[in-house]
């Protein structure tokens, strides 16, 4: 492809996002639910990994989500360090009718941390809001955890929808906006940017200095 083609052609993003968890909290469905629109009320464990790719617009440009999804079994487990690899946004996956999985998010959290190199858009889920009645960590307790470990958080349900698109999106928006601010302060941006201002000075027809519209040379 020549320069003038890449040019021409709209911005695109491709963000890996990776779902953790405990087994049977719920990650295969949600994932199948965002895309696929789809439940299964009888899913088998996931054995290995899979992912999905979904698409969305973000400021005119098109932002494609490739959201992975592994075993929360153990033995089941795909390589980490590989699954990890290259992860810019992850959800944390907890079943709020049972303790011992939001016992585990510290657990998920370290070997997050661990195997990630990079600024990393996060979500605390706790999933299968639907079942009220059984619940069995609060509302609370999820929030102030999510607070103090400096993630977003949310209750979703894969069963009814409630909340699965707005979880994913919401990560791939302040992924999308960790990846534009790094833009801003690299020092290949700051050099373009001076660049073009001493070429709007010149270029000023009327031999003004034209200090308006510095930055809207750089978001065409
Ligand atoms: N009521 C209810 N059940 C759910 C919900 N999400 C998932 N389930 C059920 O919970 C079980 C486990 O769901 P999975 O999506 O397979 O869980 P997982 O976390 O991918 O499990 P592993 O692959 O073992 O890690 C299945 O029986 C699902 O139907 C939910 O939001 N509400």
């Amino acid at each position: 492809m020549s320069s003038s083609d890449e040019e021409g052609s709209g911005e695109e993003y491709l963000f890996k996002i990776v779902i953790i968890g405990d087994s049977a909290v719920g990650k295969s469905n949600l994932l199948s639910r965002y895309a696929r629109n789809e439940f299964n009320a009888h899913s088998k464990a996931t054995i290995g990994v899979e992912f999905q790719t979904q698409s969305m617009e973000i400021d005119g440009k098109e932002v494609k989500a490739q959201i992975w999804d592994t075993a929360g079994q153990e033995r089941f487990r795909a390589v980490t360090s590989a699954y990890y690899r290259g992860a810019v946004g992850a959800l944390i996956v907890y079943d709020i009718t049972r303790k011992t999985t939001f016992e585990s998010v510290g657990r998920w959290l370290d070997e997050l941390k661990t195997h990630s190199d990079t600024t990393l858009a996060m979500m605390l889920v706790g999933n299968k809001c639907d079942l009220e009645d059984i619940r069995a960590v609060s509302v609370e307790d999820g929030r102030s955890l999510a607070e103090a470990e400096g993630l977003f958080f949310m209750e979703t349900s894969a069963l009814d929808s409630t909340n699965v698109i707005k979880a994913f999106e919401l990560v791939i928006q302040e992924i999308y906006n960790n990846v534009s601010r790094k833009v801003l302060n690299s020092d290949t941006y700051k050099a373009e940017l001076s660049v073009n201002r001493v070429s709007l000075v010149n270029n000023g027809a009327d031999g003004s200095k034209k200090t308006q519209g510095y930055f809207s040379c750089c978001s065409g």
